[in-house]
């Protein structure tokens, strides 16, 4: 994963974080007030831009966002999401640039139909997350959900297969990231389509 920092300022930021949380909202992946986002302003310290706590995601403005330090804590203005440091531990260990987080249908049921991770190989769609599409296989893990994000982020340093760029948390949603809020969604498009296809049965 390339250490790229984004050269947006925070209303920039927060302008890219509504585009991309109106087009996952419109997708029905972000109901309710479910689901967050984040990109990395800065490396070192780290910084994140977050997008604000309990708002209609689909209804966002280049406002609703709070800039966030590593642990999640809010630097400057506002509530920050309630996942945020969450974010920030995905952002320092995997380099990413942009943090997605949604709450699909299709990771809440396979998390529960295979809590030990969901196993993929042999798909073309693979590729969408730089994986092989043929004589491969990786598991996408599942972990237990929790309200301690630091929990949760010790979770996911354990379970994460390096070369998947997400993990699922069980009865809650998706967590996937990518070098740039553009590379991160299209992960999340991807991602979603081959647990849709494994939820159809049809997967394997
Ligand atoms: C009905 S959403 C429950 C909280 C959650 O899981 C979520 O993704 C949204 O939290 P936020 O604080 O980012 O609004
Ligand atoms: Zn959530």
């Amino acid at each position: 994963m390339s250490t790229d920092v984004s050269t947006l300022d925070l209303e920039e930021a927060g302008a890219v974080l509504a585009a991309e949380s109106a087009r996952f909202a419109s997708f029905g992946w972000m109901r309710g007030t479910s689901g967050n986002l984040s990109v990395v302003l800065s490396r070192d310290p780290l910084r994140l831009a977050v997008t604000a706590s309990g708002h209609d995601k689909g209804e966002l403005t280049p406002a609703d966002v709070v800039l966030v330090d590593e642990r999640g804590d809010a630097v400057s203005g506002g509530r920050p999401s309630a996942e945020a440091a969450l974010h920030a531990r995905v952002a320092a260990l995997t380099g990413a640039g942009a943090v997605v987080h949604v709450h699909t249908v299709a990771s809440v049921a396979l998390g529960r139909r295979s809590p030990g991770g969901i196993v993929l190989s042999d798909l073309e769609m693979l590729k969408g997350v730089g994986v092989p599409a043929h004589g491969v296989e990786v598991t996408l893990p599942v972990i237990a959900n929790s309200q301690d994000m630091t929990v949760l982020g010790d979770r996911l340093e354990a379970a994460r297969d390096v070369r998947m760029p997400a993990v699922v948390v069980a009865g809650h949603g998706l967590y996937v990231w990518g070098d740039s809020p553009r590379q991160a969604r299209h992960h999340t498009e991807v991602v979603e389509w081959l647990l849709e296809l494994e939820l159809t049965g049809t997967g394997r």
